[in-house]
């Protein structure tokens, strides 16, 4: 039996209190509280379930659209899989996730993009959107199959090396002529590699003090700065993956002022840590790009606020025990965020009165879905909250805090930068096209009409 969800009293963005209907898959009616019209009969007249959740000063977004995850699978499936990945991205409000392509194998043909696109449709939490290699083996030497990965059952629109910077010239202006030919982007890790050997946080006072290689700003200016040149150059789109400095915000800016078609992200733990948690010596905090100084994170927050930062991205970057708990210089870089992102952009943007939960929706949901080009077709992502649009919606208690528990999450990974650390806001329900993936705080045991729960691993090698 199909269930029809009833959000009574729910603020829908900038409206007054309203009841939301979710039936058939979309949204079925926005009616005042009281007002609206619910039956226990679909259009073909078979009984349904029908489910009232009290959304009382709850916020109904969007469902969240993340343009950068490393679900790890195939290849790391002890960091995370496709399953545990997605599930997480649920629980985090999300509908939809980018799969970045530093897999093993990497994901530079079609045959591993159209891998992961079918595991994300078994699991069934979120839409999973692969993302394309580059360059053969993020190898930085050839261009991958940018051309078959589009034209694949996975339409691949977003391709990058990130972990690795595309940094011989010559390739990147190649890539970015190539995508234009498919509306694609070209997502770039911006790391100037010669700057950056043997880096372990950003350059200054912090680093000098204790101890550890410095990782300077101007290795993240140079390549954005020689990036948008490029995109000018062919008329091709260009996304920045997480940027992190002040200098960087400048640079997009000054681009986006020139008309130059550049997007960027900035991560949550960009917009609120700084690289002083390097003192602690807790791999934890050790992260690619590095935590920046107090002044980037407020030169981040104050670009995303304007608009020079489009999207939020979380880098949601699981790792092992093993590759995390060990000292500093032998830790992998990466932290998780899919289930803290919503949390950490209300503390700095939306509870200092810096942004609403309108550009909220923008930042998380609807810019990252047009950026990715899933804002349209068959089963489009990031679009407005409107009676007959999909039903892929997150519903938020914002007056709800949370300490964080590493443990409590869906990750498999334990890599929270804030655990136990109290944050605001509560993912109460997210629905994928109306059916529930998260209810009451909780992943559901197994979305009804899907795989997710049973066990993956090991069975699609
Ligand atoms: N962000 C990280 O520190 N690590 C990412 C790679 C990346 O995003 O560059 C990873 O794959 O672990
Ligand atoms: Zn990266
Ligand atoms: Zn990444």
């Amino acid at each position: 039996m199909t269930t029809t969800y009833v959000l009574r009293g729910v603020r829908p963005l900038g409206g007054d209190p309203a009841d939301v209907v979710l039936a058939g898959g979309v949204i079925a009616d926005v009616a005042a509280p009281g007002a609206a019209s619910v039956t226990d009969r679909d259009a073909a007249g078979a009984p349904v379930d029908v489910v009232e959740i009290d959304a009382t000063d709850h916020v109904l977004l969007p469902g969240l659209v993340d343009l950068h995850t490393h679900l790890r699978e195939p290849g790391r499936e002890d960091a995370e899989t496709v399953a545990s990945g997605t599930r997480a991205a649920a629980a985090g409000g999300f509908t939809a996730v980018h799969a970045m392509a530093n897999t093993s194998p990497v994901a530079d043909t079609a045959g591993v993009v159209e891998q992961v696109w079918r595991l994300g449709q078994e699991a069934g939490w979120v839409d999973v959107h692969p993302i394309g290699a580059v360059t053969v083996g993020l190898g930085g030497e050839r261009l991958a199959e940018l051309g078959a990965m589009a034209d694949s059952a996975a339409r691949v629109r977003v391709f990058s090396d990130d972990g690795k910077c595309v940094h011989d010239p010559i390739l990147m202006r190649r890539a970015l002529e190539y995508v234009k030919a498919f509306d694609g982007v070209v997502a770039q890790h911006a790391q100037e590699p010669r700057l950056t050997e043997g880096a372990q946080m950003n350059e200054g006072v912090v680093s000098a003090e204790i101890g550890l290689a410095g990782w300077p700003a101007v290795a993240e200016e140079a390549i954005i700065a020689r990036d948008v040149l490029l995109a000018e150059h062919v008329g091709s789109r260009l996304h920045v993956c997480h940027l992190s400095t002040a200098g960087s915000v400048e640079i997009v800016r000054w681009a986006k002022g020139r008309g130059i078609d550049v997007t960027a992200e900035v991560t949550p733990h960009h917009l609120i840590l700084t690289d002083d948690l390097a003192r602690t010596y807790d791999p934890t905090y050790k992260v690619n790009p590095p935590l920046r100084t107090a002044a980037d994170v407020e030169a981040v927050r104050a670009g995303l606020a304007d608009g020079t930062i489009d999207i939020v991205a979380t880098d949601h970057a699981p790792h092992t025990r093993e590759d995390k708990d060990c000292e500093w210089g032998a830790a992998a870089f990466g932290m998780t965020g899919l289930e803290t992102a919503l949390a950490v952009v209300q503390d700095t943007m939306v509870d200092t009165g810096r942004m609403t939960w309108s550009d909220v929706a923008r930042v998380l949901s609807s810019a990252p879905a047009r950026i990715g080009r899933i804002d349209t077709g068959a089963a489009p992502q990031g679009r407005p909250l409107e009676v007959g649009e999909p039903a892929n919606v997150v519903l938020v208690d914002p007056s709800a805090t949370r300490t964080v528990d590493a443990r409590a999450q869906a990750t498999a990974s334990g890599n929270t930068p804030f655990a136990g650390r109290e944050l605001p806001g509560r993912v109460v329900a997210t629905f994928l096209r109306g059916r529930a993936t998260v209810l009451d705080g909780a992943p559901v045991a197994a979305p009804a009409g899907s795989s997710a729960g049973a066990p993956t691993r090991g069975g699609h090698r």
